[in-house]
């Protein structure tokens, strides 16, 4: 098996995954709590005292989680039976088994900082489904909510020019549909500054022109693949056979303004037939504050169908329609919600692996998917893509990921240490971005 460097840890006094698991899981339960708090008397209305008593066990659940984290105690496994659970103990007790300290047991800040964030997501859900009836609540909803309507200028302006130019897209010539394309990519990648789970769950909504800030943006773009895309769904639509389909598939992150420019991508990729279907895939539980789930997903195209505007409708209704027929589909898999970086994909979901096989092109949305795919390892910054993938290699894949944690490979010699020279927080401020490709070229 090939040597991979080690895991960032929070044993790393001071660095990005340190402090993210000192000040910022923290504020986040805290912010969890707050939230069920607020829901009282919602409980209440529906449930009558059982609703009122089964939020007080889900905050004291989450008040234990939160002093274990604080006063790092052992990881813990899981109790509540749910589909998931065994994969998770079984890589609690895989996890301790890598340990040699003294008394042999996981903790929060001596652990892999990707398995302790993962897991602290899973416990807040495992508070939630201890406590029924409210065992449905999404703790992270309203955050998520709130980011898409403090989004709506934006959200009308990229309907806009996405009506606007569906109306001309026969008429676009290969370079104007390529730069199209080039500008509608841009946006996604921009789109995941948004992440709600970086600011500790308060508002990080879009409320700049986001389309007419692309060319001042364009010298944060650090590694740019565009043109690896554009070459190989256009060749796809050349060659294509009538009938036969092009999909691009794609791993969503977060919900609200970034989900919008994901959709806007997705539609423009059927509008000039750059792909016959698009597949999304969503998490099956709440995860890392702002990240899409089937009801956001649905919850959006709804919101935006209702939008107060003629194009936001227009996009919304086109939407509804493509989930109707076909052309875009919508699945989760519980494995996007397991802490194992995706090279262990082929063996601990199989069937995910050979269904992403299928795929002519992945685009993996946000920084925690870059995490998962690198593993979320110590690399040095001019390690090939392709080597810290680490043999996940089911299609052509493409990372579209603005840049929060401290992990970057690709990169020309020199690059990152002058990036690190002279801005330290180059990597963990969400101001850079990539669209990294690996693929046939
Ligand atoms: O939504 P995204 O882009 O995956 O970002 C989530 C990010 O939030 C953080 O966990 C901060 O807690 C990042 O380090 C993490 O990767
Ligand atoms: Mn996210």
């Amino acid at each position: 098996m090939a040597v991979v460097p080690a895991s960032l840890s929070g044993q790393d006094v001071g660095s990005f995954a340190y402090l993210t698991i000192k000040d910022r899981i923290p504020q986040i339960l805290t912010k969890v709590i707050d939230t069920l708090h607020r829901h009282k008397s919602e409980f209440f209305e529906k449930h009558g005292e059982e609703g009122v008593e089964a939020e007080k066990k889900a905050i004291s659940l989450l008040s234990k989680l939160r002093n274990e984290l604080q006063t790092d105690k052992p990881i813990i496994p899981l109790v509540e039976k749910f589909v998931d659970t065994d994969i998770w103990n079984q890589y609690l007790e895989y996890q301790q088994s890598l340990l040699n300290e003294s008394d042999g047991k996981s903790r929060w800040f001596y652990s892999p900082w990707l398995f302790v964030e993962c897991y602290m997501y899973r416990r807040i859900h495992e508070a939630i489904i201890q406590s029924p009836p409210i065992d449905y609540f999404d703790v992270f909803k309203e955050s998520k909510e709130q980011n898409f309507y403090e989004s709506q200028e934006s959200v009308i302006a990229l309907c806009t020019h996405l009506q606007q130019l569906i109306k001309t897209i026969e008429d676009l010539n290969e370079n104007q549909l390529k730069d199209e394309f080039f500008k509608l990519l841009q946006i996604s990648l921009w789109g995941n500054k948004c992440d709600l789970s970086l600011s500790g769950g308060e508002s990080s909504s879009e409320k700049t022109d986001v389309l007419n800030s692309l060319e001042d943006l364009k010298p944060f773009i650090l590694l740019n693949d565009m043109e690896h895309l554009w070459s190989l769904l256009s060749n796809c639509k050349k060659t294509r056979e009538k009938a036969s389909v092009t999909s691009v598939y794609i791993v969503l992150d977060n919900s609200g303004f970034e989900l919008v420019t994901d959709l806007i991508l997705a539609n423009f990729l059927l509008s000039s037939e750059l792909a016959t279907e698009v597949h999304f895939y969503g998490k099956t539980i709440p995860w890392f504050v702002s990240d899409t789930t089937i009801h956001d997903f649905n919850w959006l195209i709804e919101q935006v169908k209702h939008g107060n505007h003629k194009w936001m409708s227009k996009c919304g209704a086109d939407w509804e329609e493509y989930v109707e027929m076909g052309k875009w589909v919508y699945h989760d898999h519980i494995f996007w919600t397991l802490p194992h970086e995706y090279c262990a994909m082929p063996q601990v979901a199989p069937d995910l692996y050979a269904e992403l096989q299928k795929a002519h092109l992945i685009l993996f949305k946000g920084d925690l998917n870059y995490r998962k795919l690198t593993g979320d390892r110590k690399w040095e910054f001019s390690v090939p893509f392709h080597q810290a993938l680490n043999g996940f290699h089911p299609a052509p894949l493409c990372t579209i990921r603005t840049l929060k944690a401290e992990i970057q490979v690709g990169l020309k010699p020199g690059q990152g240490e002058q990036l690190m020279a002279s801005e330290p927080c180059w990597w963990t401020s969400g101001k850079y971005g990539i669209f990294q490709y690996d693929g046939p070229l």
